[in-house]
């Protein structure tokens, strides 16, 4: 038919029926051949955000069994581009465009499949294409299919009843994760809680080979002791799971063993019986409220006036029982996370830099012993309820020792939370970024691991928040809210001469994990200290800034978002997220939004 006769009598051109999808197949027709729905792709995409403009070196794995394809030949670099930031996650273009962006980043390999790929890459050679896998169809989809069924979970605790056998626990609760759980084999992780969801992932693939991507010496390793600008006589040690910690002080360490050191903390001469200091009848109107890796989270409540909500927070150490799938810390291990606790809490009472947005720790407690038996109760209850991922506590022995830190109960994280608007969310941050620029100031304290889980929320009967920076007063409106930034496993400080932090430099796992903006933070903060986590660099405060914005316009919920007020706000946010990661620390970004640059500096 020719061009004329077909402007007659209007019939369409021949490959009007394909779209800019089936066009892009065009040229490379064996893609054709590997069925991958366009469908799949666009929902993935969006999805998962780390992809959006990650390193482009991307191989797509269709679901299980199926063919895949392999995407731009690449040299891998450390993840210079990121995903989210701001205008493009937070614009409707995103979802607007004809085909999902990622396709725009095919570049067409032949022959490759998923298959090929994992085994032509064991991961004990040196990646010749180290990529990033993205995974369709076979990442857990809802709780409910994540979750055990009912029958299942029962059956594990009968088994666990019938036994205290630590490898039968174990036994059960990975036919229990069999079960109920789809199995992932790529690293893409929930948003949230990544070690948790990275040790469970690494429970549930203890056969598969991980895939690793990125070079594995790309970065300099943290440098030696003798090359820090203060000389480094701590300790090194080695936390399992290749993570280590390293802790330098300026001056000889006193000869006080870590034991006497934490004891101190504790005001304590010796562990105390666990059972007695936390019997029941001292704890009342308890429950579970939460888990990490590390320990479990139960509140108590007493009901006098004020009533008062006690959070306790129960890590086991020093025992060689490994424990939720990670060897426990050593008493060397736990002073860090108590130190950084204990400061930042204190800065609610210091003259030039104070806030009350760090969490608020009544005490710390050394206990030894059998978990006690109204715990035990409580931790069944949680599991029955929210199935939990974490080892009976029924396992620990009479000789077990724990550290219990009591802190102030301070409401439910930014996760789970409904806000009112976006003006309630726009002060909300601003709690966050004056305490993160306060915490800067005081100990040169970079958080590093400030997802929306570790933002906990509660309602205030408070206008406002007074916060000093540098000796100047500032306020800020509660908009009825009031926040808590809590859980420094991964914090740097510099305190009494000493600089404490969580070295990171080769926890390979976490730098390749996906399935969030919060995975790309991790990378960046690599980048930004040149992979030396001795180093003080506030901009890492920064980029958790920007992903609690890119969440507070793209991911938390609210309630009424037909408002005017909500509107204006929520430009705000995006507003401030375009200018985010130009600031070189909170406390910047403080300056320049209240305009006090001339009068702080
Ligand atoms: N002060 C608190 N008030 C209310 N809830 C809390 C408090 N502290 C902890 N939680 C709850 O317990 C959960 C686990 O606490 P936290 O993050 O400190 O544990 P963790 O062992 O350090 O976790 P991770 O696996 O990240 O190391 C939190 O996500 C939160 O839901």
């Amino acid at each position: 038919m020719s061009v004329s006769h077909r402007s007659l009598d209007h019939t369409l051109p021949d490959d009007a029926w394909k779209d800019s999808f089936d066009k892009l197949l065009d040229p490379i027709p064996h893609l054709r051949e590997l069925n991958i729905l366009k469908r799949d792709v666009r929902a993935s995409f969006n999805m998962d955000s780390s992809v959006e403009n990650s390193n482009p070196n991307i191989v797509i794995s269709s679901v299980p069994n199926q063919k895949s394809i392999s995407l731009k030949p690449p040299d891998f670099q450390l993840c210079t581009s990121i995903s989210t930031p701001c205008a493009k996650r937070v614009s409707a273009e995103l979802f607007n465009c004809g085909i999902s962006p990622i396709v725009t980043k095919l570049v067409s390999r032949k022959g490759s499949t998923a298959q090929q790929v994992v085994t032509k890459l064991p991961v004990t050679e040196e990646p010749p294409l180290p990529r990033k896998r993205v995974c369709f169809g076979n990442v857990p989809a809802t709780p409910e299919q994540r979750r055990p069924s009912k029958k299942n979970s029962d059956q594990n605790r009968r088994n666990m009843s019938q036994s205290t056998n630590l490898e039968q626990h174990r036994r059960s609760k990975a036919t229990s994760d069999q079960n109920g759980r789809e199995s992932r084999s790529s690293l893409i992780l929930q948003p949230g809680k990544w070690r948790k969801s990275l040790c469970h992932w690494r429970r549930t693939h203890a056969q598969e080979p991980a895939r690793i991507s990125g070079p594995k010496k790309s970065l300099p390793a943290c440098p030696p002791a003798s090359d820090c600008s203060v000389e480094c006589v701590g300790v090194i040690f080695n936390v399992p799971g290749r993570r280590k910690s390293i802790y330098i002080k300026d001056e000889p360490i006193e000869q006080i063993s870590h034991e006497q050191r934490l004891l101190a903390y504790c005001e304590q001469s010796e562990p105390l019986p666990f059972v007695d200091v936390y019997a029941a009848t001292k704890m009342p109107n308890s429950c579970k409220i939460g888990e990490g890796v590390y320990g479990e989270v139960f509140k108590y409540t007493v009901k006098k006036r004020p009533k008062i909500d006690v959070v306790l927070k129960v890590i086991p150490i020093e025992g060689s029982l490994e424990i939720n799938g990670e060897a426990q810390k050593t008493y060397e291990q736990m002073l860090p996370e108590i130190i950084i606790s204990k400061e930042m809490c204190n800065l609610r009472t210091n003259k030039t830099n104070s806030t009350a947005g760090f969490v608020d720790i009544y005490k710390v407690c050394l206990v030894k012993g059998k978990y006690p038996a109204h715990l035990l109760e409580l931790w069944e209850k949680y599991d029955d309820e929210k199935e939990s991922e974490n080892d009976h506590p029924e396992v620990f022995m009479d000789d077990q020792l724990f550290v219990v830190l009591e802190l102030k109960f301070a409401g439910q994280d930014m996760s789970t939370f409904t806000f009112t608007n976006a003006e309630q969310s726009y002060y909300a941050l601003q709690q966050i970024m004056l305490t993160l620029a306060v915490g800067e100031e005081a100990y040169q304290f970079e958080h590093r691991d400030l997802h929306w889980g570790n933002i906990l929320i509660e309602p205030t009967t408070l206008k406002q928040l007074s916060y000093k920076l540098n000796g100047i007063s500032l306020t800020v409106p509660t908009k009825g809210l009031r926040l808590t930034i809590i859980d420094y496993t991964l914090s740097r400080i510099t305190f009494d001469t000493c600089c404490h932090y969580n070295d990171l430099s080769s926890d390979e796992e976490l730098f390749a994990a996906t399935g969030d903006y919060q995975y790309d933070i991790y990378r960046m903060m690599r980048e930004e200290l040149g992979n030396d986590w001795t180093k003080f660099s506030p901009k890492t405060n920064v980029m958790w800034l920007s992903y609690v914005t890119a969440k507070l316009i793209d991911g938390v919920k609210y309630r009424s978002i037909n408002t005017k007020t909500h509107h204006t706000y929520m430009e705000k946010l995006k507003d401030l997220q375009t200018r985010m990661l130009t600031f070189e620390s909170a406390a910047h970004c403080v300056k320049s939004l209240r305009k006090l640059v001339e009068v702080l500096t």
